[in-house]
């Protein structure tokens, strides 16, 4: 793999109903490869997330996507510039047949292959209901109108949310093909040793800040240090 960054940030402070949630924030995704951040419930990944793609404005920092400055565009141009991103909570349009779900998502002459083959689950309910899938195959979908934009850079937050273990590892590995394809994944994620299980990088948050930065072997084979950065307590390092 090579190792050129598709997304960086410097420095990035977001702030929130006028409280400072994320501080300070330098990261990057490598094209191809996974990048995934950790943390404990309001370490402020979501909120982070929500800057990156300009859900949310950002108070200070830089964000690059490829070469390009991204931070005061909004978030429709970051879309176009190839950044997507998978909400926590998103849902498909539950009384539209799955084709139409995909269709609905395509832009320019993409079409819903690409997403069939990543996802053959789909392809047998193409004329479906969306809305009567499982909570898997509907995560997929969501993941796969994502997809269509052909973007290069992907951020995930939490598609785990309420599904099966066996399916979220179903979609962990679709994950790790997308990145093998030359998407740069960001991957927000509860399940840290599923996310650790395919990432390249690993970044831990706790208190709006980075507390960790490696390539998260040790947070896989460590559990109790793990849970310590996440309660902030442990010494801030970098393996990167
Ligand atoms: N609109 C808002 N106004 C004020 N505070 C907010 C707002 N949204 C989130 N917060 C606060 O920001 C902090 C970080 O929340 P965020 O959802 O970004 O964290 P998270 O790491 O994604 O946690 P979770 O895993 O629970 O989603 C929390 O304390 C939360 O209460």
């Amino acid at each position: 793999m090579d190792s050129v960054s598709v997304l960086s940030l410097e420095d990035v402070t977001v702030d929130r109903s006028g409280l400072t949630i994320v501080r300070g924030v330098s990261l990057r995704v490598d094209r191809g490869s996974v990048t995934v951040l950790l943390g404990a419930n309001g370490a402020g990944k979501t909120t982070l997330l929500e800057g990156v793609s300009g859900a949310v404005p950002i108070a200070s920092g830089r964000i690059r996507l490829g070469e390009q400055r991204v931070e005061k565009l909004r978030a429709w141009r970051r879309a176009r510039a190839g950044l997507a991103h998978v909400e926590q909570n998103r849902t498909v349009f539950r009384e539209m047949s799955v084709l139409d779900n995909l269709r609905a998502a395509c832009r320019h002459d993409d079409t819903p292959d690409r997403v069939l083959d990543l996802f053959p689950e789909l392809r047998k309910q193409l004329h479906a209901r969306a809305g009567l899938l499982s909570g898997g195959e509907q995560q997929m979908l969501v993941v796969g109108r994502a997809l269509l934009g052909r973007p290069k850079v992907l951020l995930i937050d939490e598609m785990s949310l309420g599904l099966a273990p066996i399916v979220v590892a179903r979609l962990a590995h679709a994950v790790r093909r997308l990145a093998d394809g030359g998407v740069g994944v960001l991957l927000v994620e509860q399940f840290a040793a599923l996310a650790l299980g395919i990432a390249d990088r690993a970044y831990v948050m706790a208190r709006g800040g980075i507390v960790y930065s490696g390539d998260g072997r040790r947070l896989r084979h460590d559990e109790g240090y793990l849970r310590a950065l996440y309660l902030g307590d442990a010494h801030t390092q970098s393996g990167v």
